[in-house]
């Protein structure tokens, strides 16, 4: 029975929402240019003179601008807000949080370039001229919630005047979803497509876009009763009608949603939210399937169903629930492999390819790379699991390709893809790595949730990374501080603590607090501390009550470092807690930079390392990866590569390399090498007796300077996104943040302290 459950994904608060879409720069998107332009010469050439070069070229022969410009992979995402989720008409401002999110969502699943526009016009005619001219800017024109029975006319229409795909979302990424999760649906409870009963509630853009998918694939028309506000969609009703309607209608004496559904097989919600009561459910047949696909609410939740009934399949849009049949699944990779085509529409042979390769994948079994995606439990197909979850690695490069080989059998291809494996290659490499990463270190520490101390507990950015942390069922957070200070600043800053999973320590008031003074005076009496300044440090240093409170297994890990700087924060730490005994603590940051993962070291403990030091710190970094699901291959960092240019600075590195091999580590590793090679290809050829197996993915620094300089300037010149440094080697898991740390930063912190607690 599918209900949310503890490892179900993590429900948001409206104020979270508005945070989430407020900081930093407002809104999800940015443009980001994709050539140099410092100098003369780029302005040049990317603007007057050289610019005229591809503009004539283009004006001779139109397909060169997919090699001259963003069009080949541009989507633009187009509304105006007349049908904005299942919210109604809220106009075409309203709805640009949910196109800048599709816009978002076409890059991060499917590494499509998309921008939304707004048309503030309900009038059809406008609309069509607004978009018609728009043609040459973009590979395709994603619709997105347009009522009916506009939409229909203007989807209709662009498709006729323009020549590339034009696909609204609403209709058409709906009937595709829906129709993969019905027709797992069905194997699992044994119907035949032919017999099934079916009641569609909604009769706009979704609802007729469904049946009509449907009817396709092969229900029978008297098999299926729409039903919209003003009940079931009968031959020969009058009110509230259209064509597009009448055409589905059926003749019965049934005229509300309660009489079609005595009996029915499968429930299609595309309506509002609590349109379908539990009374209606009851009266549905045995193993009634109910898809309750209206956003953000359902026209029934799962646990409602869940009380009246064992034995439905139940699915909604909501990635909060197993099953969700949401458009999330289509759009990116229907577009992707649309665009790698050059295709001149999206036609229903290429929606059935993106149904079927769509409902397939849901039966294969899933391997353990992506068992992670699944929130920790590998699911197996059957009623929990009829259809793949947006995280799931394998969509990238199943469905453009199903999608990519359709449209070439259909004649609507334009660049037909010559090797197909290479493409489902080239596919796979789109996906973004860190996402999966974080996602990996989620999913586990949701399914083994830790107790995790937010030492700065009185700071509004860690009360609000510990609500996240909590709302997100990675576990219990413990904020440290003033119960009455921290009770303040949260009502101040409009923060609801009073959630289960959330607990306040006031270290003076502490049981423990004797307890962990002792704990601290043993380890520090001989190193020049009194037993009244240990008194002091437990009372008032919340860095030495959080670390004893790891100490002594009172919680599993720590963050902190909002308040102080981060090697003052770690001498706190180091009083207390040690290296796990035959480990170097060192740090490690994560760079993420135009789709690669890179991991470099030691960003935080060690100012300039000996050679041995150097070498324990590459095997350090190498077990660190491994844990990250990295297979690593390290490069020994230099100003130099294997001697050239000669100086003493490398020697420290040549030494280094020599120390593992020594050691017989096993992974790859190799230097001294300079940062190029050890990152670009090309590079790398100039050395052939090279012991690394491609660019390597762990960065070994030759000191504290370079490695803080360098991964510090990737993040504020390079565009990069960097994690850390995470403290690694400690005996318990303690991660520092930096003083300017967002509540984002210091959950991921959060998370990650709580992955590696036990490891
Ligand atoms: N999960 C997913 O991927 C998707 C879900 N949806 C959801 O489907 C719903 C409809 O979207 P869309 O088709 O774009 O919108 P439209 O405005 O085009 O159509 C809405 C339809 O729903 C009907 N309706 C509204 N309220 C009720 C109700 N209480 N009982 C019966 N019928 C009702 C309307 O009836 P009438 O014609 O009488 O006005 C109309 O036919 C939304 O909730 C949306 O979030 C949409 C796309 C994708
Ligand atoms: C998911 C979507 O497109 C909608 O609810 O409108
Ligand atoms: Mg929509």
């Amino acid at each position: 029975m599918a209900k949310k459950t503890e490892n179900s994904g993590p429900s948001v608060s409206a104020q979270e929402a508005l945070e989430f879409h407020a900081m930093g720069r407002p809104g999800k998107l940015e443009v980001v240019a994709t050539k140099p332009m410092a100098t003369q010469r780029d302005l040049s050439l990317a603007y007057s003179p050289g610019v005229a070069v591809p503009v004539l070229a283009i004006a001779e022969d139109p397909s060169r601008a997919f090699d001259y410009t963003t069009r080949g992979n541009m989507v633009a995402v187009i509304s105006n807000g007349t049908a904005i989720l299942g919210l109604g008409n809220l106009g075409a401002l309203a709805s640009k949080p949910v196109m800048e999110g599709k816009a978002v969502l076409f890059k991060r699943f499917a590494d499509v370039d998309s921008i939304d526009l707004e048309v503030d016009t309900e009038d059809a005619d406008e609309f069509i001229n607004c978009v018609r001219f728009l043609g040459p800017s973009f590979g395709g024109i994603n619709l997105e919630d347009i009522k009916a029975p506009e939409c229909f006319i203007i989807e209709q229409r662009l498709r006729e005047l323009m020549d590339i795909p034009v696909f609204h979302d609403d209709q058409h990424g709906t009937a595709i979803i829906s129709a993969a999760g019905l027709i797992n649906a069905l194997e699992v409870t044994g119907r035949d497509m032919k017999t099934t009963k079916m009641v569609c509630n909604g009769a706009g853009a979704a609802g007729i876009a469904c049946i009509e998918l449907m009817k396709a694939m092969g229900f029978a028309p008297e098999n299926i009763i729409l039903c919209d506000t003003k009940g079931v969609v009968f031959q020969g009703r009058t009110e509230g009608m259209n064509q597009w309607k009448s055409a589905h209608a059926v003749k019965t004496d049934t005229r509300s949603l309660a009489e079609a559904l005595d009996g029915a097989d499968v429930f299609l919600g595309l309506s509002a939210k609590g349109a379908l009561t539990t009374k209606m459910v009851q009266s549905m047949a045995k193993n009634p399937i109910i898809f309750a696909m209206a956003n953000p609410d359902p026209e029934i939740t799962p646990e409602e169903v869940a009380e009246i009934r064992t034995d439905a399949i139940m699915a909604t849009g909501r990635s909060d629930y197993p099953n969700q049949v949401n458009n999330v699944l289509g759009f990116p990779y229907i577009f992707r492999g649309a665009l790698d085509v050059r295709a001149t529409t999206i036609n229903d042979d290429m929606k059935i390819a993106a149904a079927r390769a769509l409902a397939e994948l849901a039966r294969k079994d899933v391997p353990d790379d992506v068992a992670a995606a699944y929130q920790g439990n590998r699911p197996k197909f059957g009623p929990n699991y009829i259809i793949p979850v947006p995280f799931d690695p394998r969509l990238i490069s199943a469905i453009p390709l199903a999608v990519a080989k359709a449209a070439m059998e259909s004649g609507v291809a334009r660049k037909p893809i010559l090797d197909l494996d290479r493409y489902a290659q080239e596919l796979s490499a789109r996906r973004d790595p860190i996402a999966s990463t974080l996602q990996r270190i989620y999913d586990r520490v949701r399914r083994q949730p830790k107790r995790i101390v937010f030492a700065e507990g009185e700071e509004e950015q860690v009360m609000r990374a510990a609500v996240s942390y909590v709302n997100q069922k990675l576990g219990t957070a413990i904020l440290l501080g003033r119960d009455d200070v921290i009770k303040e600043n949260a009502r101040h800053a409009g923060i609801d603590l009073n959630k289960q999973g959330i607990e306040i320590i006031n270290a003076r008031l502490s049981r423990r607090n004797g307890i962990y003074t002792d704990f601290l005076y043993e380890r520090m009496q001989r190193k020049g501390f009194l037993f009244r300044d240990c008194q002091r440090l437990i009372n008032n240093d919340r860095n030495h009550f959080a670390a004893c409170m790891v100490a002594l297994g009172d919680a599993d890990g720590i963050v902190t470092g909002v308040t102080r700087n981060y090697s003052t924060a770690l001498d706190d730490i180091r009083r207390i807690i040690d290296a796990k005994p035959g480990h170097r603590v060192i740090g490690v940051s994560i760079v993420l930079a135009r789709g690669k993962t890179v991991l470099v070291a030691d960003t935080a403990v060690h100012d300039m390392p000996n050679a041995e030091q150097i070498a324990d710190i590459a095997e350090e970094a190498a077990g660190f990866a491994r844990r990250m699901g990295y297979e690593p291959r390290l490069a020994m960092l230099a100003y130099s590569t294997f001697g050239h240019p000669q100086g003493e600075r490398s020697e420290r590195v040549q030494e280094a390399v020599r120390i593992l091999d020594k050691r017989r580590v096993d992974f790859e590793y190799d230097g001294e090498m300079a940062a190029d090679v050890a990152l670009n290809a090309r590079a790398m050829a100039q050395y052939p007796f090279i012991r690394l197996t491609g660019p390597a993915n762990v960065l070994i620094m030759p000191a504290f300077h370079s490695a803080s300089i360098s991964t510090k300037m990737l993040q504020e010149l390079g565009g990069s996104t960097v994690i850390g440094p995470l403290l690694v080697g400690l005996n318990k898991p303690v991660q520092i943040v930096s003083l300017n740390a967002k509540d984002s930063d210091i959950v991921n912190m959060a998370a990650i302290a709580a992955y590696t607690a036990g490891t």
